[in-house]
């Protein structure tokens, strides 16, 4: 897919302004889409994204965004069950979602039982379904090219090693195209089980913010270098762009080899 938008990025002193501009940031989109269009679809990812999401959960964005015009889907997903300190879902649930006021119907995480059972590629399947039947009843579009769904703002955090989502280097399933959700057995990362929106269906977002914090082993900022200043390719996050903005927050140590 071609390059849609360029890479903006902003830089961050501290972790509480990090923090209130990614809720600045996505309740400013939460407001315009549920202004223009009566819903907003967001994405979420595990890892320090939910963290830095905090100051969402205070004034004057607790009682002002409209959460229940939320429709909340992730990103990717580790394959165990849905209790397990392992899965990005209980993640949000405890951090995030369960402080706010999103209907139950608009979370739409992976199977449970087939999570449970440890089944991949069964929860691939299941939650590409999922999105179909959403594409359906017109909760999602389609991307102007009619081939994947069209979220309103994903919302990521970058591995040191340049994963994004579930895509990780050296892996085969940042080049699939044909599905929109996929899944991997043998992740670098544990646990090894997950599945991952594919490439395609990321960059069909209209906005999408990458979040990146250097928990100061410098493999962040690294990872960083080479993507802002060689377009190093072999980094899954190097491919991210979306269809209106693609925007990048670091914080000081992440953007520190810039
Ligand atoms: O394993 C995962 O890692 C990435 C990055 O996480 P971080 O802890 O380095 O912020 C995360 O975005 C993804 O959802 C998760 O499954």
């Amino acid at each position: 897919m071609a390059e849609t938008t360029q890479r903006k990025r902003e830089v961050f002193a501290t972790k509480n302004e990090f923090s209130v501009a990614m809720a600045k940031y996505t309740a400013h989109l939460s407001a315009k889409f549920c202004k223009e269009k009566g819903i907003f679809t967001v994405v979420l990812s595990g890892g320090g994204l939910i963290d830095w999401l905090c100051k969402l959960l205070e004034s004057p964005y607790k009682d002002s965004v409209e959460w229940s015009k939320w429709h909340v889907f992730w990103v990717d997903e580790r394959v165990c069950s849905h209790e397990d300190p392992d899965s990005n879902y209980k993640l949000a649930m405890d951090g995030f979602i369960s402080k706010v006021g999103i209907p139950k119907e608009n979370i739409y995480a992976i199977d449970k039982q087939c999570a449970a059972d440890g089944d991949a590629e069964r929860c691939a399947t299941l939650y590409e379904e999922c999105l179909r039947n959403l594409v359906k009843e017109k909760i999602l579009p389609l991307s102007p090219n009619g081939q994947y769904p069209q979220f309103d703002l994903q919302l990521q955090g970058m591995g040191p090693d340049g994963h994004m989502a579930s895509l990780f280097p050296k892996r085969p399933q940042i080049n699939e195209t044909d599905k929109w959700v996929t899944h991997i057995t043998d992740s670098p990362k544990p646990p090894p089980r997950r599945i991952t929106m594919t490439l395609p269906v990321i960059n069909s977002s209209l906005y999408n913010l990458m979040a990146v914090c250097d928990d100061n082993t410098d493999q962040c900022a690294r990872s960083i270098a080479g993507i802002f200043k060689n377009n190093n390719l072999d980094l899954p996050a190097a491919h991210l762009t979306a269809q209106v903005e693609t925007m990048w927050y670091l914080d000081k140590a992440a953007a520190s080899l810039l």
